[in-house]
């Protein structure tokens, strides 16, 4: 295997340092670093953060391998510094058993660009009725320990409930995308001014703040973990705020694009904005990114959610929900929280690396800089900008909400247990199994 030492690196943007990756691991930092032989990354100013873990990534396969597969969803992830994503179980088939979550966990292994942990389904094939089996995702190869029936809530509350119960046999959490059904029939965007005036039925944000509000009663009631998905308005940030001064065991997502977009967007119709839970207001926005930075919320999610053109280029009202994510997550964080100094990149490795690998229980992932430890780093340069331009992606759909937008930063290298995934912001191809 390659070794590489990386120059004038700043570990979670303090001071450089050289830091020397041999055999997987950290394996010298700053004088001791430099030895002979090793492959030289020159990393003045850059900065270093443990690789990034996704705890929400749609990569579609098995099913919808025409919008994502794992191959190149797991492309794409690697570029965009991740080290592990939680790949959700919305495919077809569901990955409601032992065996769809092995041959998930599988196929991300074989490709080898980064980790991938399946998520399971909390019910059979997300119909809201009878528990998956749980214990045995769990016990199967790929451990799974991240629950949800994403794209669809968990409404009932006896099954959210027994739901929750189960997984605490072994650590589990549940994840909840939390919609209110019957408050978001045939809903196409936030109600609110921007909807009245398109005249688009809304999605109210009491249809998301009913269900967190429940959801972390029940989690109390049970002493469970709980997990909200993509939260999106500023009564949610409340809810998860006085759960946590409860001390209710409740853990929290936003999204990049929760945290820079607003509704306003919706006015020129483009489908690419159209998302659940939907963009909502300045106001919400301006909420998510204080509770990412006070802490009350735990960790961005991408939702990286890709869907074919024929499911986007069409008018509002018959595209499908979701945008594209894993390949701009970390300079839209950087833009909207570090560069406004709401977040230092010691916060961003905490809630792009280290508290997610915390909520999925993975180990070797979301470590500190140190030497020893498991070489899974992303290496950013804040100073870049470049413009997104969805067609030069890795992700196999263009459905990205930030197409023709110019935003700071960039991965320069992506380290996989010391392998070199991604070197001068492009793929190593061949060498990665
Ligand atoms: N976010 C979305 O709008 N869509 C997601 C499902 C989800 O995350 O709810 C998808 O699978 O396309
Ligand atoms: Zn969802
Ligand atoms: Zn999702």
């Amino acid at each position: 295997m390659t070794t590489y030492l990386l120059t004038g690196a700043r570990p979670l943007g303090g001071d450089p340092t050289d830091v020397l990756v041999a055999d997987g691991v950290v394996a010298a930092l700053g004088a001791d670093a430099r030895r002979a032989g090793a492959q030289v990354v020159e990393a003045d100013g850059l900065v270093l953060l443990p690789g990034l873990v996704d705890l929400h990534t749609h990569l579609r396969e098995p099913g919808r391998e025409d919008a994502e597969t794992v191959e190149s969803g797991t492309r794409a992830a690697a570029l965009g510094g991740f080290t592990a994503v939680h790949a959700m179980a919305n495919t077809t088939p569901t990955q409601d058993t032992a065996g769809v979550v092995e041959q998930v966990w599988r196929l991300g292994r074989d490709a080898g660009w980064c980790d991938v942990h399946p998520v399971g389904a909390v019910t059979v094939g997300l119909e809201g009725e009878r528990l998956a089996e749980l214990s045995a995702m769990a016990r199967s190869a790929a451990a799974v320990r991240v629950f949800s029936d994403d794209g669809k809530c968990v409404h009932d509350p006896v099954v959210m409930r027994r739901a929750l119960e189960y997984v605490k046999a072994f650590d589990g959490v549940v994840a909840q995308h939390a919609q209110e059904p019957r408050l978001t029939e045939g809903a196409q965007m936030h109600e609110g001014v921007v909807s009245a005036e398109l005249g688009l039925t809304g999605w109210p944000a009491v249809a998301e703040e009913a269900v967190v509000a429940r959801d972390v009663l029940l989690a109390e009631h049970v002493g469970s973990r709980l997990h909200v998905l993509h939260l999106s308005t500023a009564g949610s940030v409340d809810i998860v705020r006085w759960a946590k001064a409860r001390g209710i065991a409740v853990t929290a997502e936003a999204t990049p694009h929760h945290l820079a977009l607003t509704d306003d967007l919706v006015r020129g119709y483009d489908p690419r904005f159209k998302v659940n839970p939907p963009l909502r207001t300045a106001e919400d926005v301006e909420a998510v990114r204080q509770g990412l930075a006070d802490g009350t919320i735990d960790v961005v999610g991408t939702d990286h959610a890709p869907h074919p053109r024929e499911d986007k280029d069409c008018e509002w009202g018959a595209a499908a929900f979701g945008m594209t994510g894993l390949e701009t997550a970390l300079s839209v964080v950087q833009e909207v929280m570090v560069d406004t100094g709401r977040l230092t990149w010691a916060d961003v490795a905490r809630v792009m690396s280290t508290a997610p690998a915390h909520i999925g229980r993975l180990t070797g992932q979301g470590r500190p800089i140190a030497v020893g430890e498991p070489a899974n780093l992303t290496l950013v340069d804040p100073a870049a900008r470049r413009v997104v331009v969805p067609e030069e992606q890795a992700t196999a759909s263009v459905n990205s909400p930030f197409a023709g937008r110019e935003l700071p930063g960039r991965v320069v290298a992506t380290f996989l247990r010391g392998r070199a995934t991604v070197l001068d912001g492009a793929l190593v191809e061949g060498t990665h199994r």
